[in-house]
């Protein structure tokens, strides 16, 4: 039977030291700031950005919620991100996804400054991540919680077969690239890959974020592997459930995460945290 990785728990500790962290700059006059940009009302992502804006209160972090209609245009949007970037009190810029289909994303992301990139998708930011640059460079949020967590469950990566199920910019392609950046193997796979079971039933450490619910099974996990589990779906009974069945799974892997209550929590932690990072990368002037 797997331990369960309590992502709840976690993203507390993380969360006291970034509030200690906030107090040591607090001390130099200095608050790390954020501001997230929201277009239209997609249920899910107003209760994300009220969340994270309700943590980075509590964590003495200023917060800023910058509300648009979801017929917005691109220029209005693009001048936001121009104003934020010249805010001095900002030091992490978030433009909410998913966003509606007039919007050019890819645009807006590369508008914003690199250095107050929070989700590291400026082309910058990925390509340091992608070269594995060392240095001070923010990473996609998900990912980089992820890897807290494997880090503090001490899970060895290298020389390990590590499989991505899903290829997004948001979490699949980064997290792939921070497995890779540790030594691990990894296969990045998407539903266009030929045998998914083949895939998944190699890794040592699998990560699924495909949007699918109970895509993986109890037989496409090698016993012991370590399993982590990024997807969110609302069912019709309301009910949330991960892109892993859970219940069957956790007799095979070694070490799992729940949904909810893992990965989504270390996603909002590690957002606070890398709004510090930030901060001090700016103000320590080490960009
Ligand atoms: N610009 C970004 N947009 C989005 C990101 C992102 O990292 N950057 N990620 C997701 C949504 N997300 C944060 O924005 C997020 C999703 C879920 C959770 C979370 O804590 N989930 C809880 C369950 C919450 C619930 O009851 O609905 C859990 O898993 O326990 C945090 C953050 C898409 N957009």
């Amino acid at each position: 039977m797997a331990t369960v990785i309590d992502g709840r728990k976690l993203a507390k500790e993380l969360n006291q030291q970034t509030k200690e962290r906030v107090a040591k700059l607090a001390s130099r006059g200095i608050q790390p700031g954020i501001v997230v940009i929201l277009v239209g009302e997609d249920p899910a992502s107003v209760i994300y950005t009220r969340n994270k804006q309700r943590k980075a209160e509590k964590l003495g972090i200023k917060s800023i919620l910058k509300k648009f209609p979801a017929d917005v245009d691109q220029v209005t949007v693009m001048a936001a991100v121009d104003q934020y970037n010249h805010d001095d009190t900002i030091d992490a810029i978030l433009v909410q996804e998913p966003l509606p289909d007039q919007l050019d994303g890819q645009a807006i992301t590369n508008a914003i400054r690199p250095d107050k990139d929070i989700d590291g998708l400026h082309p910058t930011n990925l390509g340091k991540l992608y070269a594995n640059q060392p240095g001070n460079y923010p990473v996609a949020c998900t990912p980089r919680g992820v890897m807290t967590m494997l880090h503090h469950h001490h899970v060895e990566l290298a020389g390990k077969n590590a499989t991505i199920v899903g290829r997004s910019i948001l979490v699949g392609k980064p997290m792939a690239a921070l497995l890779n950046n540790a030594n691990a193997t990894t296969t990045l796979a998407s539903r266009h890959t030929r045998d998914l079971a083949a895939a998944t039933r190699q890794a040592d450490i699998l990560v699924v974020a495909a949007g699918s619910p109970h895509l993986i099974k109890a037989e496409d996990v090698k016993p012991g592997a370590v399993v982590i589990d990024v997807g969110i779906n609302r069912l019709s009974s309301g009910k949330l459930t991960g892109d892993v069945d859970f219940e069957h799974v956790q007799d095979v892997a070694s070490l799992i995460t729940p949904v909810p209550g893992g990965v989504g929590p270390m996603t909002i932690a590690s957002l606070m945290q890398q709004t510090v990072d930030l901060a001090e990368w700016r103000h320590n002037g080490q960009k």
